[in-house]
C-alpha cells in the first residue's frame, strides 16, 4: 500500500521526537519533511534536536534537513508539535494551504469549528472539518492530561452520568517539553503550578464528551475543578481522581471497574494500527498504577488506572496514569489519523 507523505512541525521537540519514533515504521505514513524553528533550519536533523529517545534516530530522518515554517511543503499531511507561541500562525497558514494539520498544540483546540477527538469517545465531532472553510483542516487532540481523564470519564458519563469531578495531577517533567523545567527547581521537589494547565483540564473533557449538533458541539454539562502539579518524573501522568454521579446512582466499585474495563470504542473496532486493545487497563494492586511500572502498558496508548473505591464525599474515586507523550501527545495525534483514513473522511483533502 503507498504510504501517505506526511511532515512533522515541531520535529525537533519533546513531542516532534515521538512523532518520529512512533512513525518510523508505520504502515500509512511516511516522513518526507521536518520543520522546526529558524534556529534549526538549514541543519540535518540529527544536528538540530537534542535527541531524548531510547531508541537511536531513524537513518531516513536523521540527515534530513530541517526546514522552517515559512517553507512551502509538500506532505499533504503535517503532525504537529509546534510550540503554541508559533503554532497558531503557522497551523491556520498550512491549513488554508491545503494541509490536513493533526496538532498537539492547545491554540485551536476550543475554537467551535475545531474537532478536539479522542476516537473512543467522539470520533462523529470530526465532521467539523467540513464547517471551517479551508481547503486543508486542522484536527486536535487534547492536553495531556485531559487525555487520560476524559477517556476514564467517557464509560462513566456515558453509563451513568456526571455532576462533578475533582482531580489532582502529578505531571512528568517531559510535559514541560526541553529544556523544560530547571533541574534546581525540579530535583528533590514538587511545584505546585503549571501555567494555564488547570484551565484545560476544566474545560477540554466536557468539549470531547459533548454533543455535536447543526450548531456545533453543545458541552457535557459537568464541572471539573483541577489542582496541577510538577513532580520529578521523566515521564508520565499520574491523577488522583473524584467522580460525583448524579443523585441516586451510587455503582459499586466492582461495577464501575466492569464498566471501565470493558470500554472500547471505533479505534478497537476497525483494529487502527496505534489502537490499544483495550483503551482502559485496571489493575488490581493496591500500589499501582506506577509511572515507573505502567506507562509503557500498550505501548504507551491506554489509560491505567487503580485504587478504584468508594469516596467519602463523591461516589468514587480513582488513580489514573497515561504516558505524556505517546497517548497524551504524539500517539494521540497518529491514531486521530488513522481513524480519519479509515473513515475516508481525507479521501477529499490527501
Ligand atoms: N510534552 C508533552 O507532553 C505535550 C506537549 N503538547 C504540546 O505540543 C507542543 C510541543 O511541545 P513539546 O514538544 O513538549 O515542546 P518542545 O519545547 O520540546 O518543542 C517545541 C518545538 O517547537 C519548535 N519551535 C519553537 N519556536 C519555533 C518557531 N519560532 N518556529 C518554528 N518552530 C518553533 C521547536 O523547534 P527548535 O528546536 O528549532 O526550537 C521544537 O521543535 C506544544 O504546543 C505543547 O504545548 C501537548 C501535549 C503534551
Ligand atoms: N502542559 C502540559 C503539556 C502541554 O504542553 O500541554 P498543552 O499543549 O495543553 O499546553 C504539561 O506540562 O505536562
Amino acid at each position: 500500500m503507498k504510504r501517505t507523505p506526511v511532515a512533522i512541525l515541531g520535529a525537533t521537540g519533546t513531542v516532534g521526537q515521538k512523532f518520529i519514533t512512533l512513525l518510523q515504521d508505520h504502515p500509512q505514513f511516511e516522513i518526507v519533511e521536518l520543520v522546526a524553528s529558524p534556529r534549526s533550519a538549514g541543519k540535518p536533523y540529527h544536528e538540530a534536536t537534542s535527541w531524548k529517545q531510547n531508541v537511536p534516530i531513524p537513518a531516513s530522518v536523521a540527515t534530513m534537513t530541517v526546514q522552517d515554517t515559512s517553507s512551502t511543503l509538500t506532505a499533504p499531511l503535517l503532525f504537529s508539535g509546534l510550540d503554541s507561541s508559533v503554532a497558531g500562525e503557522a497551523e491556520d497558514r498550512y491549513s488554508k494551504a491545503g494541509h490536513v494539520v493533526i496538532s498537539n498544540s492547545s491554540n485551536y483546540r476550543m475554537a467551535p469549528d475545531v474537532p478536539l477527538v479522542i476516537p473512543e469517545i467522539n470520533p462523529d465531532h470530526f465532521e467539523l472539518i467540513h464547517r471551517q472553510g479551508r481547503s486543508g483542516a486542522i484536527i486536535t487532540n487534547s492536553n495531556c492530561s485531559t487525555m487520560f481523564l476524559a477517556m476514564a470519564l467517557a464509560p462513566l458519563y456515558r453509563t451513568y452520568g456526571i455532576e462533578w469531578v475533582q482531580v489532582t495531577t502529578l505531571q512528568a517533567i517531559s510535559g514541560a517539553g526541553y529544556p523544560g523545567v530547571p533541574s534546581l527547581d525540579i530535583l528533590g521537589n514538587v511545584i505546585p503550578f503549571i501555567g494555564g494547565e488547570e484551565e484545560k483540564v476544566e474545560q477540554e473533557a466536557q468539549k470531547i464528551l459533548g454533543t455535536l449538533t447543526e450548531k456545533g458541539i453543545t458541552p457535557a454539562p459537568f464541572r471539573v475543578s483541577a489542582t496541577c502539579t510538577r513532580v520529578p518524573v521523566v515521564d508520565g501522568h499520574l491523577e488522583t481522581v473524584t467522580v460525583k454521579f448524579p443523585q441516586g446512582v451510587d455503582p459499586s466499585p466492582e461495577e464501575v471497574i466492569q464498566t471501565l474495563s470493558s470500554w472500547r470504542g471505533l479505534p478497537q473496532e476497525m483494529n487502527l494500527p496505534s489502537a490499544p486493545g483495550q483503551p482502559l487497563v485496571v489493575l488490581p494492586d493496591q500500589d499501582r498504577p506506577q509511572p515507573a511500572r505502567d506507562i509503557w502498558c500498550n505501548g504507551g496508548m491506554s489509560t491505567v488506572i487503580g485504587r478504584v473505591r468508594r469516596d467519602t464525599i463523591g461516589n468514587i474515586r480513582m488513580v489514573i496514569l497515561g504516558h505524556n507523550t505517546v497517548r497524551g501527545a504524539a500517539g494521540a495525534a497518529v491514531l486521530n489519523a488513522e481513524a480519519l483514513l479509515a473513515q475516508g473522511l481525507l479521501d477529499d483533502r490527501l
